[in-house]
């Protein structure tokens, strides 16, 4: 061995000697009588679960729109949140992204991550995408052009300006146009799909960044019978790589969701707080649920 790479070894044993203790100072020791270390900001999920909302209120002029909400969501699942107008839907996804505070309650992203410490751009940059109901693509662009947009991420203008694909984005943006259901559609301008096409093409757009949570606003209001079918489709196949939680009042896109799995669990919110959760025939058979919501 030559003298300069006895050198080479020694400082490398020598950083990672340092690394070591400093790790050892950051968490107490704990690596020591742990073998899992969790690197602080960075999502953990080893408990299983992706979101944990508790006792969550948010007031608007002393009105509860959230009262004492709780809910948990575990890594992979698709989860459908029901609940007739006015039952803190919307308000749930604001707190959890980020846009309103809760006056009491926590808000975990995975175990480690506390959601009402953050500005939204932070939460949306941990992983947790949203697509609000109204398609938001960009409408002069092409549909690859708005996938590549979307791959482009938060880059500064300068960047973007450079940014080129590479071969593996490219493959990226192949993928995903097939996923979508838009391959035979990637040249077109996107202002002239079907609004069906438009929901899954800001999907796509959502995906490219690979978010490990999406919050799903009413995905298939308005589409035809067939593009609702294929939008159940096309969530069943993220299922298990990414978690979703579906806000949805189309009993039949539920009926989709879960078929696969009947006891796939389906939450119903009423005045602020979970009135059932269960398989979707168990909160169909619900009393209160019925009385409430699907009786109407
Ligand atoms: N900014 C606000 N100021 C006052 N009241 C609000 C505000 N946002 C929501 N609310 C009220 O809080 C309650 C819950 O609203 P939210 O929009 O979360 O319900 P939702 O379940 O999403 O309803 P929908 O199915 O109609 O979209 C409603 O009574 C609503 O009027």
């Amino acid at each position: 061995m030559t003298p300069e790479l006895m050198q080479a070894g020694a400082r490398t044993r020598q950083a990672m000697e340092e690394k070591k203790n400093a790790g050892a100072g950051s968490s107490g020791g704990r690596q020591h009588s742990y073998s899992r270390v969790v690197t602080p900001g960075e999502l953990d999920v080893a408990h299983g679960a992706i979101l944990y909302l508790d006792d969550i209120t948010v007031s608007f002029d002393g009105f509860k729109a959230l009262n004492a909400l709780s809910l948990n969501i575990s890594a992979g699942e698709l989860r459908c949140i029901i609940g007739p107008n006015g039952a803190g839907k919307t308000t749930m996804m604001d707190v959890i992204t980020g846009k309103t505070r809760p006056d009491v309650g926590k808000a975990f992203f995975g175990s480690t991550i506390d959601l009402l410490r953050m500005r939204e751009n932070e939460i949306a940059s941990v992983g947790i995408g949203r697509k609000f109901q109204k398609p938001t693509v960009f409408e002069q662009l092409s549909v690859f052009e708005n996938l590549e947009l979307a791959l482009k991420g938060d880059r500064g203008v300068k960047q973007s300006m450079f940014f080129r694909l590479n071969s593996e984005q490219a493959d990226r943006i192949g993928d995903m146009l097939k996923l979508i259901h838009l391959k035979d559609s990637a040249q077109r301008t996107a202002g002239l799909l079907s609004h069906g096409q438009k929901q899954w093409l800001e999907i796509g757009m959502l995906l490219m960044q690979d978010p490990k949570l999406l919050l799903l606003d009413e995905p298939v209001a308005g589409m035809t019978d067939e593009e609702t079918e294929r939008t159940a489709e096309l969530f069943l196949s993220l299922e298990g790589n990414h978690s979703l939680v579906v806000v949805e009042h189309d009993m039949k896109f539920i009926h989709e969701l879960t078929r696969d799995n009947p006891a796939k669990k389906v939450t119903v919110l009423h005045e602020g707080s979970v009135l059932a959760e269960g398989s979707l025939a168990d909160v169909q058979a619900n009393e209160k649920v019925v009385e409430v919501y699907l009786g109407r």
